[in-house]
């Protein structure tokens, strides 16, 4: 049986002031999926998941939700229930009030009312609160009211605007896995936009990264993280080492510093112009004279720089004029000036298209959608 299709964008744009802002994105959404739509400030996540709630109207384009064509009517009139970043709670309401609002409007019965507050309330952990006032709740419980009010009115897909953004580290942290335990447990369809590509990872089952108004890579964390498809994807998921030269039509990537890297590689083969990108997981440092055997690829290199970041040691390397970086678990015994070889296995690397000087991602800056 086909699985069910809870959002279904087609082709959607939106265009400020001649400004094209979201590009003829389409995009479908299985029900139960927790998707991530995740992207640099302006990429335009925000207008996508309006134009899924109803908030905005796309230009052109249609947006079904579970199948009905929803794309002129309002969000009321949907199945979908958006959680804000700043919460937007009423000050003056109790705890209770502000959950039942949505219900009010609704017009549900009192004990109907009462009933679904209280266990949206338990659902949130926040079982007898309900008497209090937002003031008298910290910023993490204050994003739980925020959640429980949504999740009261029983919606079909749950839509959520950075979430978690004002909340500190830690609180977010736990506050990150509270929502996917939820959304588990539920089984509901959440749509999560966030510029963090950590929580993005950890709670997705799929996550949609945009750039300049289009998605350029959707897949399973593990597909857009190991087998990213543009060196924008590659870098913006972490940290990754980038080497330009040429592919080869049988896989093979030849650089000017690097040479020849033998091996078949990780990437759809083609001819022309690449990127090599190696995350630090994937590199191994050997002292010299001691390289490992079994890498088909080994050159030496000299550390210039040591990061211990708690768990692990980032050593970063001059190999041939490249800059590399490797992650050591624990602390590392390298020094700056070390000598050293590097290796990798080739099928841990990737091989993406160069997309020339003029792209941001090779410039490190990003532009407006
Ligand atoms: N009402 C509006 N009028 C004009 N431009 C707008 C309007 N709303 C959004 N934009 C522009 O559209 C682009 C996309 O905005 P959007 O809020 O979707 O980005 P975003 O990816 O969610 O960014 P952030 O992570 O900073 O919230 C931005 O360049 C923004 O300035």
């Amino acid at each position: 049986m086909p699985e069910q299709i809870d959002v279904q964008l087609d082709q959607v744009t939106k265009r400020y002031e001649g400004r094209t802002v979201v590009d003829r994105l389409s995009l479908s959404v299985e029900r139960g999926t927790f998707l991530s739509i995740l992207g640099p400030s302006g990429c335009g996540k925000t207008t996508t998941l309006r134009m899924i709630g109803g908030f905005i109207t796309p230009d052109e384009g249609s947006v079904r939700i579970a199948g009905e064509d929803v794309t002129d009517l309002p969000p009321s009139a949907r199945s979908t229930s958006m959680v804000f970043q700043d919460y937007a709670l009423f000050p003056h309401m109790t705890v209770a009030d502000n959950i039942g609002f949505g219900l009010r409007m609704q017009r549900v019965k009192r004990p109907e009312a009462r009933e679904r507050i209280e266990k949206a309330l338990s659902m949130v952990g926040l079982a007898g609160y309900g008497r209090r006032k937002p003031s008298q709740l910290s910023g993490g419980q204050r994003q739980r009211i925020a959640l429980a009010r949504s999740l009261v009115l029983h919606p079909t897909i749950l839509l959520l605007d950075e979430p978690l953004g004002a909340l500190d580290a830690q609180i977010r942290k736990q506050m990150q896995f509270e929502l996917k335990q939820l959304q588990t447990s539920l089984g509901q369809t959440f749509v999560y936009v966030t510029h963090d590509q950590e929580e993005a990872m950890t709670m997705s089952d799929r996550v949609a990264i945009m750039r300049g108004g289009v998605i350029e890579q959707l897949g399973t964390p593990d597909e857009v993280y190991d087998h990213p498809r543009t060196l924008f994807v590659a870098q913006f998921l972490g940290e990754c080492s980038s080497v330009r030269g040429r592919c080869e039509e049988n896989g093979s990537f030849f650089s000017d510093t690097l040479g020849r890297l033998h091996g078949r590689i990780t990437g759809v083969p083609f001819s022309g112009p690449a990127v090599l990108c190696i995350r630090p997981e994937n590199i191994v440092f050997s002292p010299r004279g001691a390289e490992r055997t079994d890498h088909a690829f080994s050159r030496p290199a000299v550390i210039r720089q040591r990061m211990f970041k708690g768990l692990n040691t980032w050593l970063c390397a001059d190999c041939c004029g490249e800059r590399i970086i490797c992650e050591v678990i624990g602390k590392s015994a390298l020094r700056e000036g070390d000598e050293i070889s590097l290796s990798f296995d080739p099928q841990n690397a990737v091989i993406v298209p160069d997309p020339g000087e003029e792209d941001p991602a090779v410039s490190g800056q990003e532009v407006e959608a």
